[in-house]
């Protein structure tokens, strides 16, 4: 029995959508889930007992970060991350292959591995499946991800091809060199751009190798997105029903409900965390940009309908205030804000799917999304 299942609780009857349960050693996870990404060991500005407070139920981190800095020897060494972050519920890691290709000054693809300078202090690396699974093994993560290829956009079909074979050969070797982990849980990570056939090749390989749990990946890389949400329409039906079914960094609340509403059922996004150090605040309304003029004089909340700490105590006024002075505490009220927005946003999904409303309450969302 895989460490990592999926129960499935209701199916949407208008849509794909679907209301879930995944179970992990650290606790089940609701689904469809807004995941909190928390890059290098803390999800920037919050504390971990703020960030459980308001009902985050898993957090992602990160093998190229972690492994560049502090090392994952020193993560072993203190126990793994949930110990040496203070975080006792689950926790999923990308494998450091996206992040390579966006981050670091990638110097060379092989079947190997990636050769790669550290955005750091740009030392030489090579991460290969097999680093990255040891990497990933040192953490302690409950939810490891395949180190993958996320193909470029645009970029033509022999490419695109060529990159999700490699990519298959290299999730057999991560498979390889996880089978000694029991209760750390490999998900593949289906590739194959934006071309349908190729989707399916990828999925086939990867369902193959009869995962606990399958990512969509190689979306949200700048496309269009009614191409996007093509792609996501007959990529989730190429995966298995009885599996969790992660899209890889999709976040908004517009692309949220289209996930969801396609079936999918975990998503993660640093756009809540980094828009908030930026003075942008996401809200039932639309996004609020803290530091514009027309709030200067606003004495209102962030938000009518949240109730979050930052909407229960402060005014716009008072967080542009802080974002204008550049104070540490206007990040830690907006990024608070943004995560209870989107964690309270899934959960009002989730109970939309259960009362068989998903599309009804997609309909209201909007009504009043873009609207001051
Ligand atoms: C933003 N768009 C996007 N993100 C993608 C990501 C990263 C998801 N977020 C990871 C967290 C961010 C820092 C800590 C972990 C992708 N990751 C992988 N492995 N493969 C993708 O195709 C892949 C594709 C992605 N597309």
């Amino acid at each position: 029995m895989a460490a990592v299942t999926y129960e499935l609780i209701k199916k949407d009857s208008k849509s794909k959508a679907r209301r879930g349960r995944v179970h992990t050693p650290h606790g089940s996870i609701e689904t469809p889930v807004f995941m909190p990404v928390g890059t290098a060991a803390t999800v920037k500005a919050m504390r971990p007992d703020e960030v459980k407070e308001m009902g985050a139920q898993i957090i992602l981190s990160n093998t190229y970060h972690l492994y560049l800095r502090p090392g994952h020897e020193i993560v072993r060494e203190a126990g793994g991350l949930h110990k040496f972050m203070n975080w006792d519920r689950a926790i999923l890691t990308d494998s450091g292959g996206f992040q390579v290709f966006s981050l670091g000054d990638l110097r060379k693809i092989t079947e190997e591995g990636v050769e790669f300078r550290s955005h750091i202090d740009g030392s030489k690396h090579m991460l290969s499946p097999e680093k990255s699974i040891e990497v990933q093994n040192a953490l302690g993560s409950d939810i490891i991800m395949a180190f993958d290829e996320c193909a470029p956009y645009p970029a033509d079909r022999g490419y695109v091809k060529n990159s999700l074979e490699r990519t298959t050969r290299w999730l057999k070797r991560c498979k390889e060199a996880n089978k000694n982990e029991d209760f750390q849980s490999l998900f593949g990570i289906m590739q194959g751009g934006m071309y349908q056939d190729l989707r399916y090749q990828s999925a086939m390989e990867i369902v193959d190798l009869d995962l606990p749990g399958y990512a969509i990946g190689g979306l949200s890389v700048g496309e269009p997105k009614d191409i996007m949400y093509e792609v996501l329409d007959y990529c989730v039906d190429y995966l298995p029903a009885d599996k969790p079914r992660y899209l890889m960094g999709v976040g908004s609340p517009d692309y949220l409900f289209e996930g969801v509403e396609r079936g999918v059922d975990m998503f993660d996004c640093v756009l809540p965390t980094r828009i908030a150090r930026n003075g942008t605040a996401m809200t039932s309304r639309g996004r609020v940009v803290i530091k514009n003029a027309a709030h200067e004089r606003d004495f209102t909340a962030l938000d009518p309908e949240c109730d979050c700490y930052t909407c229960r105590n402060y005014s716009k006024a008072y967080l542009r205030h802080l974002f204008k002075s550049n104070e540490i505490l206007s990040s830690m009220l907006l990024t608070n804000h943004n995560l209870h927005f989107l964690i309270n946003l899934m959960s009002n999904m989730r109970k939309a799917i259960e009362e068989d409303r998903f599309l009804e309450f997609k309909r209201e969302f909007y009504n009043k999304y873009g609207k001051f």
